[in-house]
C-alpha cells in the first residue's frame, strides 16, 4: 500500500445472480481527501460502499482501509471509519445528548470526556435546544444532523457517508458540510456518494464516476471537466431570425457540435481559443448579426456526468 492512500479498492467485483453489480473497479483514495462517488440511480453505488465498509463480501479483489484488508482483517479495517445511515443504533427513547454521550461511552471516551464531545457536536450541528428531547420527536432532517454528530463522536479516520445531504433543507446542507469539512481539517478522509453534483464540484478532491457497476470518469472536478473539451464558448443572438446565420459561423470556425437552446448557441473550443473567438466576432459583424452575450465558461460537472452517461441508463 502507498503511504498516502488511506483506502485501496482494487479489481472489485461484485454479482447478485447473473447481474454484474460492480465490475473490475479500482482506485485509491488519498488521506485527508474529501472523495466523492458519482452515478445514476442504480449504477452500484450503495453496493461499493457497503463492501468497502465490510457489510457485503466482494466476490473478487480487494479493499484495504489504512492497510487492512476489509475481508482477512476486518475486526481491525472496521475500526479505520465510521459510517452514517446506521440510525438502527440510535436509541429511540434516550435524548440526543444522552445518545451523543452513550456513544462516547462506546468509543471508549471517559464520562467527562464524552460528556464535553457531545456538547461539541450538539453545537457543531445546532441541535442545543433539542438536546433533551427523546428522539422519537425529531424531523428527518434533525435525525440525519443527529446521525453524522453521532458518527463523528470518535472522530473517525476514515467517514463514510451515504448520500449525506440528500433530501436536507438548504441551512442543514451547509451545516453537514461544513462539519464534514471541519473532520477533515483534522486530518480524517471522507468517503460519500451524493446525486448532487453542484456539491460535488464544489467540496469534493476529486470524483469518481461509475455506471452501471463501471468506473467511466475519475479526477478532481477540473480534471473531469478538461475531459470535456475545456472552456465552451456560449454566444446569445439578439434576432432568432439571425441563429442559424450564427449558427453556421461558429460551426465553420470552431468545427465542434453545437448545441442550440432558444437564442444561445454554445459550443466546446478548441486549444486556441482567443484567435478563434476573434475570427468569430469578426464574421459576426461583416454578418451584421447582434449578440446579446457571450461567455467563455468551462463545463459543469452535469454536462460531465450527462455526456458519460447519456443515453446508456
Ligand atoms: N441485494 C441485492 N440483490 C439483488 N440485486 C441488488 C441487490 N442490491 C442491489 N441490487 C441491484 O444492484 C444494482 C445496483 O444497486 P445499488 O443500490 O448499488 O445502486 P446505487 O448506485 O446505489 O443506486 P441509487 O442511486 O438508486 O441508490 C441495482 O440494479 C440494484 O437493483
Amino acid at each position: 500500500m502507498r503511504e498516502d492512500n488511506v483506502i485501496e479498492v482494487r479489481n472489485v467485483q461484485k454479482k447478485f445472480g447473473q447481474k454484474k453489480v460492480v465490475q473490475d473497479i479500482s482506485f485509491n483514495v488519498k488521506k485527508g481527501e474529501i472523495f466523492g462517488l458519482l452515478g445514476p440511480n442504480g449504477a452500484g453505488k450503495t453496493t461499493l460502499l457497503k463492501m468497502m465498509t465490510t457489510l457485503l463480501r466482494p466476490d473478487e479483489g480487494q479493499i484495504t482501509l489504512n492497510g487492512f484488508n476489509t475481508l482477512s482483517q476486518s475486526r481491525q479495517a472496521r475500526q479505520q471509519f465510521s459510517v452514517t445511515n446506521q440510525t438502527a443504533a440510535i436509541d429511540q427513547d434516550l435524548s440526543a445528548r444522552d445518545n451523543l454521550r452513550l456513544f462516547g461511552r462506546l468509543n471508549g471516551l471517559s464520562s467527562q470526556a464524552s460528556r464535553i464531545r457531545a456538547d461539541e457536536l450538539l453545537t457543531a450541528f445546532d441541535l442545543t435546544q433539542l438536546a433533551n428531547q427523546a428522539l422519537a420527536t425529531f424531523s428527518g432532517g434533525m435525525r440525519r444532523r443527529l446521525d453524522l454528530a453521532v458518527s463523528l463522536v470518535g472522530r473517525p479516520k476514515i467517514l463514510f457517508l451515504d448520500e449525506p445531504t440528500t433530501g436536507l433543507d438548504p441551512r442543514t446542507r451547509i451545516q453537514m458540510w461544513q462539519a464534514i469539512q471541519a473532520l477533515v481539517a483534522q486530518g480524517s478522509t471522507v468517503f460519500l456518494t451524493t446525486q448532487y453534483l453542484e456539491e460535488a464540484d464544489q467540496f469534493a478532491d476529486h470524483i469518481a464516476l461509475i455506471d452501471h457497476g463501471q468506473l467511466i470518469a475519475s479526477g478532481t472536478p477540473n480534471e473531469l471537466k478538461q475531459k470535456l473539451g475545456g472552456l465552451q464558448l456560449s454566444l446569445t443572438v439578439t434576432e432568432l431570425a439571425q441563429l442559424s446565420q450564427a449558427h453556421a459561423i461558429v460551426q465553420d470556425v470552431l468545427k465542434q457540435p453545437i448545441s442550440v437552446s432558444e437564442q444561445t448557441l454554445v459550443s466546446p473550443l478548441g486549444g486556441d481559443a482567443l484567435p478563434a473567438i476573434i475570427v468569430i466576432l469578426n464574421q459576426l459583424q461583416i454578418a451584421k448579426i447582434t449578440v446579446s452575450h457571450l461567455k467563455l465558461e468551462t463545463p459543469s460537472l452535469d454536462d460531465v456526468f450527462l455526456k458519460m452517461t447519456v443515453g446508456k441508463n
